[in-house]
């Protein structure tokens, strides 16, 4: 499947077919237009990753379609492409807004080159949007808290269940605050063992320890100037606690084996889906390191609670899923309707999950309730694996990769299972499964689950 989908504007059916066959051999689906009238009408249907124009066009040209699109779609790179030796006519487009331009006779290699960066620019600034959807009362609130608070420089406890959007919370606090351009450091502080805690947090001298061949930064010294998440904080080991605690109130560390203290400027934001106030009560938290983090706190509901953003989510992640694909998707009013009706256990990555198993599976343009397969629970895994297995023709030539891909499938499959059993609770599916939180967070963000 293509991962990305170019706009090509060129009244010349020669250029247009060598455009589209470069592009096609990089994997990259193409659509053509003639004119402008067409090149704005195809702009407005579709999602695209990367725009190619012609100078002259019948019905006018380039440099206007150039503006046109610095104006409705500013996230889109586009290029021109000029006569050759027309200088005048590149630097004009490239003052419109292009962001770069070829010349005829075009040298395929120059294309290519020129292709490969605007994607690179495409996915690295849709990845690097964030935005909490929804319209609800509920998460109206939470964004004009995180208004608030960006403004504040407060450590922040951000409260909800699993796949609430605790995380992008965090980001948004970060990025409308003062330390917008310095870096926001996530940690899962269930996925670090706890021996290497402490080096991973504060760094180390060289020499410290066997194997500590240079100096190293903790995450500590990684966020300085910026802010770091402390995601799934009810996993700190006691001894942790403690250390942390410190390094807060005193706002300096101590790197292992370094004499002395050094002073770090990082705002805490933290999280847990977890009920900390009982973890603090039955004594598995420090109530003094619970007081420090949670100055204020910012609770986000589940989606159920919220139900009318569904519908709006779900068409935010198909547009997301669709510029990865290339393709449109559309949910049918009956999956819509089913959607609505769905309680959510897992919330937002719940919804994106189903949505990207819809789309992935998914024929037509069109999900339909069926396709969501909200009703399912998936069948014991070693049969559902084997019975795929004898469908597919591929599986019987068993090369590493196929092996591997099977073996992922099963482990990704299993772990679904046990957290579609325990609605989504991370801790009791890890019971489940035998494995403890730390490796089971583990597997999940190995999996790409998370
Ligand atoms: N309101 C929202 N608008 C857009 N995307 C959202 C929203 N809420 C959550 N998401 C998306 O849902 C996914 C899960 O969100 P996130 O990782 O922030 O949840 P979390 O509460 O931190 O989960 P966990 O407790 O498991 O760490 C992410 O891809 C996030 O971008």
């Amino acid at each position: 499947m293509a991962i990305a989908r170019a706009l090509i504007v060129d009244d010349e059916p020669d250029i247009r077919e060598l455009l589209a066959m470069t592009l096609a051999r990089m994997d990259i689906d193409c659509d053509s237009a003639t004119n402008l009238e067409d090149a704005r009408e195809l702009l407005n249907r579709s999602t695209f990753h990367v725009c190619l124009t012609d100078m002259r066009l019948p019905d006018g040209n380039g440099i206007d379609f150039v503006g046109h699109i610095q104006k409705e779609r500013p996230q889109l790179p586009v290029a021109v492409i000029t006569a050759h030796g027309n200088m005048e006519s590149a630097i004009q487009a490239l003052k419109a807004g292009a962001f770069d331009f070829v010349t005829k006779p075009v040298d395929l290699a120059v294309l290519r080159n020129l292709v490969e960066t605007a994607l690179k620019l495409s996915l690295e600034q849709h990845e690097a949007r964030h935005e909490l959807i929804g319209d609800s009362p509920a998460i109206r609130e939470v964004r004009s808290m995180v208004a608030k608070l960006a403004r504040s420089e407060a450590p922040v406890y951000i409260s909800g269940e699993s796949g609430t959007g605790k995380e992008l919370v965090a980001r948004l606090i970060h990025e409308q605050g003062a330390r917008a351009e310095q870096p926001f450091v996530p940690v899962n502080c269930g996925a670090i063992p706890p021996e290497l805690m402490e080096s991973e947090f504060f760094g180390y001298k060289k020499g410290s320890f066997t194997g500590a061949t240079s100096d190293k930064d903790g995450l500590f010294q990684a966020a300085r100037g910026g802010t770091l998440f402390l995601d799934e904080i009810a996993e700190l080991p006691q001894s942790m606690q403690v250390k942390l605690l410190r390094a807060i109130q005193e706002k300096s560390i101590r790197p292992i084996g370094a004499n002395e203290e050094l002073a770090v400027d990082v705002r805490i934001l933290s999280a847990t889906h977890q009920p900390l106030a009982g973890l603090v009560a039955n004594g598995q938290f420090r109530q003094d390191l619970f007081y420090r983090i949670n100055v204020i706190e910012l609770y986000v509901p589940p989606l159920r609670e919220r139900s009318d953003d569904i519908a709006l989510l779900a068409d935010h992640i198909l547009a997301r899923l669709a510029a990865g694909s290339g393709r449109q998707f559309k949910l049918s009013s009956a999956a819509r309707q089913t959607l609505s009706n769905y309680s959510f256990p897992g919330n937002v990555r719940e919804l994106e999950n189903i949505l990207e198993r819809a789309t992935a599976l998914c024929d037509s343009d069109v999900i339909d309730a069926a396709d969501l397969r909200l009703q399912q629970i998936p069948a014991g895994t070693g049969q559902a694996d084997a019975d795929r297995v004898e469908d597919n023709g591929s599986f019987t030539d068993y090369g590493d990769q196929s092996l591997d891909t099977y073996l992922v499938d099963i482990e990704k499959q299993t772990i679904m299972d046990a957290l579609e059993k325990t609605r989504w609770n991370k801790t009791a599916a890890a019971k489940l499964l035998g494995i403890s939180f730390r490796a089971l967070r583990y597997r999940l963000e190995k999996l790409g689950l998370e």
